[in-house]
């Protein structure tokens, strides 16, 4: 297991675990024919079919799209332990069958280490008893050069919903986050597991471990892209306590996260006490 750096060198950067990359079998291929069906199709599983968290599918230029924005360059497919299985389409049956169980298992584990690792006890029992998680898939077609005066970035620059964010198969090419002095960094091209601080793990502690804004830049010759990534979050109707004492429920917190795009579009605000 990879020695767990304590803050502030697990606040800063992703953390690059020596965990292998977990297989998710066919999803890459299953996430790639989703994509592929007709409009009509893929329609009827976006996210007001769900009405669960995030759950659904988001598609380039959608402005409705609770995990990502119109100018973002990407297909993205969410499904969790909150939606019963059946609900998601045929595509994704095999891998929710036979790999969603032990891979959330195995980043059980992982997040439950990190956290007591960092000194966040309280926080790492609220996980034991109240977490789930939910599975960005995640698809960037080829193509698409950058334009004159276009955004430079096939995904615009957040922080997640998430407690911790594991991104299973390692981080792919284009990611970077953002430094303690404001800079973006482009991390390593990753094939371990790879996990950092989503914002629902700054409110629980205080804001002690800062969320981790990422996004993911185009690159000359932009060829298809996958990622995979595995974000803790509460069940719904929990409610949940940080280390001072503020107290939040599940939907409370995510409205309190999706409230920073409120107005003025994407322009990002610090995460503000209820
Ligand atoms: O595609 C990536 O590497 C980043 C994806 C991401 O940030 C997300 O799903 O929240
Ligand atoms: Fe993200």
């Amino acid at each position: 297991m990879t020695a767990i750096p304590k803050h502030p060198d697990f606040c800063h950067r992703p953390l690059v675990t020596d965990i292998p990359a977990v297989s998710v079998a066919g999803l890459p291929a299953a996430l790639r024919a989703f994509c592929h069906r007709p409009l009509s199709y893929r329609l009827n599983h976006l996210q007001s079919r769900y009405d669960v968290a995030f759950d659904g599918y988001s598609y380039p230029g959608q402005e409705d799209s609770r995990n990502q924005g119109p100018e973002d360059r990407l297909h993205s497919f969410v499904f969790s332990d909150f939606s019963p299985q059946e609900k998601y389409p045929p595509e994704f049956q095999a891998f929710i069958s036979t790999c969603w169980a032990p891979l959330c298992r195995q980043v059980h584990a992982l997040e439950q280490s990190l956290l007591l690792a960092l000194g966040l006890a309280p926080v790492a029992s609220q996980h034991q008893r109240h977490f789930g998680h939910m599975m960005s898939a995640n698809y960037y077609p080829a193509g698409n050069p950058v334009q004159p005066g276009s955004s430079p970035l096939r995904l615009s620059a957040h922080p997640d919903v998430s407690l911790l964010t594991v991104f299973v198969q390692g981080l792919g090419h284009g990611f970077q986050y953002r430094d303690p002095t404001g800079c973006w960094r482009d991390a390593p091209v990753t094939h371990t597991v790879t996990v950092f601080a989503g914002e629902l793990l700054e409110w629980l502690s205080d804001g002690t471990v800062p969320a981790l804004r990422h996004r993911v830049r185009q690159q000359p010759n932009d060829s298809e892209r996958f990622s995979f990534a595995l974000f803790s979050l509460p069940q719904p109707g929990a409610s949940l306590h940080s280390i001072a004492g503020a107290t939040i429920s599940t939907e409370d917190w995510y409205r309190l996260h999706l409230s920073q795009w409120d107005d003025t579009g994407y322009s990002r605000q610090d995460i503000s006490r209820p």
